[in-house]
């Protein structure tokens, strides 16, 4: 039978094992939002997950919403991240690249000219950002205007086709987590009556398009993204989260896109936050299903064993952990982070966590 260790086929990429780093914001992009050495460093030293997806990186500065994290709109922010690729490739790695727009999780102080977020609507989450060094209030977005999401699409297909100039294996679109498309998708924070609101069909019409124009420049096999049905982070909500993301994966099944990879439960809090059939998404998604929120070796064994997904996306043992592969294989113990210097910072808590065979002296 399967096993985590044994490789894996994904599009026309073969993975060495059936273990994904998840994307984990760290906020320690250099100026101009271009990733440094020490991320491509970081990045390396993770280069035996079977693939890992990096931290969100914003596809435009009006999709950014903390401060520095990394961007992927301009030339400097593509040779910055070509040294991570190449950092993961000489490891004989593979890396997709998580493309973000923030939608209304965002503060005048990150936007051009101090312009307002853009949201579906003009309803501000109950919610606090890193910026100027602390926690502060997400300033009142707009309501975007229809003429504008053409131009939102074409900010997704370019920083789809600057992440392979990179040197990125692929990219995933960021459809999860109460940011841009999510809140589109969610009919608690999306109150538009135009064709991007006031229906299922709608509410996913942006993050169909968004893919559709993706797929389009750097193909279906390079193409993911990430979604949390019942997640309420940022301040989402849906009133039937099973219809809506039921269409959403028909939709993107039929996109062809290489995988669909969920967050089941709350972003990184309980797997049991709101009834959902994952099972329904997975049935009906021909391609990879990555599963994530909460695994350990255990409970992703016996989902592997009873084909509730292909991959298995593990986040924050990944920050601690660059060996996270070796050690589940081996049993060995894992590191827990240190809280304190987790966004934000140097190499401190980012890159001198140790391999176990390091640190055990062996
Ligand atoms: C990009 C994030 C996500 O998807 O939740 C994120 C952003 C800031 C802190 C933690 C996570």
């Amino acid at each position: 039978n399967k096993t985590l260790f044994e490789p894996y086929t994904l599009g026309s990429l073969t993975l060495s094992n059936r273990i994904v780093m998840a994307p984990l914001t760290r906020n320690r992009a250099g100026p101009d939002f271009v990733p440094g050495d020490l991320t491509a460093e970081y990045y390396g030293q993770r280069a035996s997950a079977g693939l890992i997806i990096s931290e969100a990186t914003q596809i435009s500065q009006q999709g950014q919403g903390y401060q520095d994290t990394p961007g992927i709109y301009t030339q400097a922010q593509i040779e910055g991240w070509r040294k991570v690729t190449n950092a993961v490739h000489e490891k004989g790695g593979r890396i997709f690249l998580q493309l973000w727009h923030v939608g209304r999780v965002s503060h005048v102080d990150l936007q051009e000219n101090g312009a307002a977020p853009v949201a579906p609507s003009a309803i501000r989450a109950e919610i606090k950002t890193f910026v100027n060094n602390g926690f502060f209030a997400v300033s009142e977005p707009r309501a975007l205007e229809l003429d504008e999401l053409p131009g939102i699409v074409d900010d997704f297909r370019k920083a789809a086709a600057n992440a392979i100039a990179a040197g990125f294996d692929g990219v995933e679109i960021h459809g999860a987590n109460g940011y841009l498309l999510d809140q589109f998708a969610r009919d608690g924070v999306n109150v538009r009556t135009d064709g991007y609101g006031g229906s299922i069909e709608n509410r996913a019409r942006l993050m169909l398009e968004v893919t559709a124009a993706v797929v389009e420049e750097i193909g279906a096999e390079r193409t993911g993204i990430r979604i949390s049905p019942v997640s309420p982070a940022n301040g989402v909500s849906s009133s039937d989260a099973q219809a809506q993301f039921d269409y959403i994966v028909d939709q993107l099944d039929a996109l062809g896109i290489v995988y669909v990879h969920v967050v089941e439960g709350a972003t990184g809090g309980p797997r049991d936050v709101a009834p959902f059939d994952f099972g329904s998404l997975r049935r009906r998604f021909k391609n990879t299903y990555i599963g994530n929120n909460g695994y350990d070796l255990e409970l992703a064994t016996s989902h592997l064993a009873e084909g509730k997904a292909d991959l298995f996306a593990f986040g924050r043992p990944f920050i601690a952990n660059p060996d996270l592969v070796e050690r589940l294989q081996t049993g060995a113990p894992l590191a827990q982070a240190n809280p304190s210097t987790i966004y934000g910072g140097t190499a401190a808590g980012y890159t001198d966590y140790p391999a176990f065979a390091a640190a055990s002296g062996h």
